[in-house]
């Protein structure tokens, strides 16, 4: 099954929370996820020409504020980061409706998530739907949500979550098999008072 770029917010078995974000691309394989600092994660063309045939597969897939992680599959990600003062489901619903899904052929969504230590929310705009939901998260479980035949915040799009650091379930998304075209992963684990980031890449 092909859906395209999603996250994964969850809690491993050990009972840490995390968020994932894997980019599965048909049209853009040829890309990493890049840990640009300690904060911040950016899917980046391999080619830098590429940057200028689309405005959609350039950005930062995960920022970390005030040990807070933000992951999202656009340049939302700094827009809501910037907005966290309105609170978590706020700064969702605003930038989400503010942004819009992607003005691309496939009206792509835009989703995203924002987790700290004490709660986890979930968002997403289509073309005909906008949602914002707190969630709960469960032990060694993964909720996802992707752009194609994914769309939704539901209690089903659930995966068994293997690994507890952020390098281990980078790894273990990546290699997914169910999800089609895999291409990079980005993780952000929530230990303790401190956001542990890890990223894998295809090939690497
Ligand atoms: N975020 C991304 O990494 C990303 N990669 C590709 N897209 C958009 O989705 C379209 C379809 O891409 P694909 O055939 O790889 O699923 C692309 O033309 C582009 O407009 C993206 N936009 C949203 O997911």
């Amino acid at each position: 099954m092909y859906i395209g770029r999603f996250l994964v917010v969850g809690k491993t078995k050990d009972g840490k929370l995390f968020a994932a974000y894997r980019v599965s691309s048909r049209s853009f394989p040829n890309r990493v996820a890049k840990k640009i600092n300690d904060n911040t994660v950016a899917i980046i063309p391999k080619d830098l020409n590429e940057i200028f045939k689309n405005p959609y597969i350039t950005y930062n897939c995960i920022k970390v504020v005030n040990n807070t992680v933000i992951v999202t599959n656009g340049s939302h990600t700094d827009f809501i980061g910037e907005k966290l003062h309105f609170g978590k489901r706020d700064a969702l619903a605003y930038v989400l409706t503010v942004m819009d899904y992607e003005k691309d052929d496939y009206k792509t969504p835009r989703i995203a998530a924002i987790l700290d230590k004490n709660e986890c929310y979930m968002g997403y705009v289509t073309h005909e739907d906008i949602r914002v939901k707190k969630v709960e998260l469960k032990e060694g479980k993964g909720y996802y949500l992707g752009v194609y035949n994914s769309c939704k915040i539901d209690e089903n799009q659930v995966i068994d979550i293997e690994g507890t650091t952020a390098e281990e379930i980078a790894e273990y998304i990546l290699n997914y098999k169910e999800f089609e075209h895999p291409v990079a992963c980005a993780v952000a684990v929530i230990d303790k008072d401190k956001v542990k980031i890890a990223t894998k890449n295809k090939n690497e």
